[in-house]
């Protein structure tokens, strides 16, 4: 699986909750690559909502590791969220376009540290640290499941050192 020659990014499968299109209970993420990021548009509802006009705090961290899902195709890397840490700086309100935008910042063999932005416009609505790490196919193989065909060319480990991504671009 590699980002589209537009640049737009394929869903993880069919029935991703976050970038899904057959899941009629997803998010329904959109994610491109944009430089070294990789950006979406979000706008939640009231299946999202938690205090009333506000969207869920799971919900928001839920966007932002698939986004981190994105990125890990983004990098040709198959690997897992092992630690999820999302600040959340201001309500993220219902029915508004949201952006997401995520990165690796750093990577240590298996080990991938990435980054994400939630805004409103101007205002930072949350901002997400995890870690992640590079699985091969006998990971996903536990849940007994059919795998996309696109994965297996993912699925060999990788413990090749990444470069970081530019610094803010
Ligand atoms: C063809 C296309 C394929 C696409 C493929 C893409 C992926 C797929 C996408 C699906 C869409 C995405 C959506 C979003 C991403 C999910 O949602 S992923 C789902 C949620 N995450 C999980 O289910 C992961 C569950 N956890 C695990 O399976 C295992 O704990 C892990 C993460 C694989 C690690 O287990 P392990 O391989 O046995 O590795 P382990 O030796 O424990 O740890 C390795 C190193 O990491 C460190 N570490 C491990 N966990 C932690 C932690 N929580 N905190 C700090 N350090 C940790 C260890 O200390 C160790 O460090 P060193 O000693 O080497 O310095």
């Amino acid at each position: 699986m590699k980002p589209r020659a537009d640049g737009s990014i394929p869903p993880h499968q069919p029935n991703c909750f976050g970038c899904g299109p057959e899941n009629a209970a997803g998010l329904g993420l959109n994610m491109h690559v944009d430089r070294s990021r990789v950006r979406a548009d979000l706008v939640l509802d009231h299946r999202h909502e938690g205090a009333p006009g506000f969207a869920h705090g799971g919900v928001v961290a839920s966007a932002l590791d698939d986004l981190f899902g994105g990125v890990l195709v983004m990098l040709g890397r198959a690997a897992v969220t092992a630690n999820l840490s999302v600040d959340y700086r201001a309500p993220a309100l219902l029915g508004h376009r949201l952006r997401l935008t995520g990165w690796c910042a750093r990577s240590d063999g298996r080990k991938l540290h990435l980054q994400g932005e939630l805004h409103d416009a101007e205002t930072l609505v949350a901002e997400a640290r995890a870690l992640f790490i590079s699985v091969d196919g006998d990971h996903f193989q536990r849940s007994g499941a059919t795998m996309p065909e696109e994965w297996n060319r993912w699925l060999a480990p990788v413990e090749a050192e990444l470069p970081p991504s530019k610094p803010d671009i």
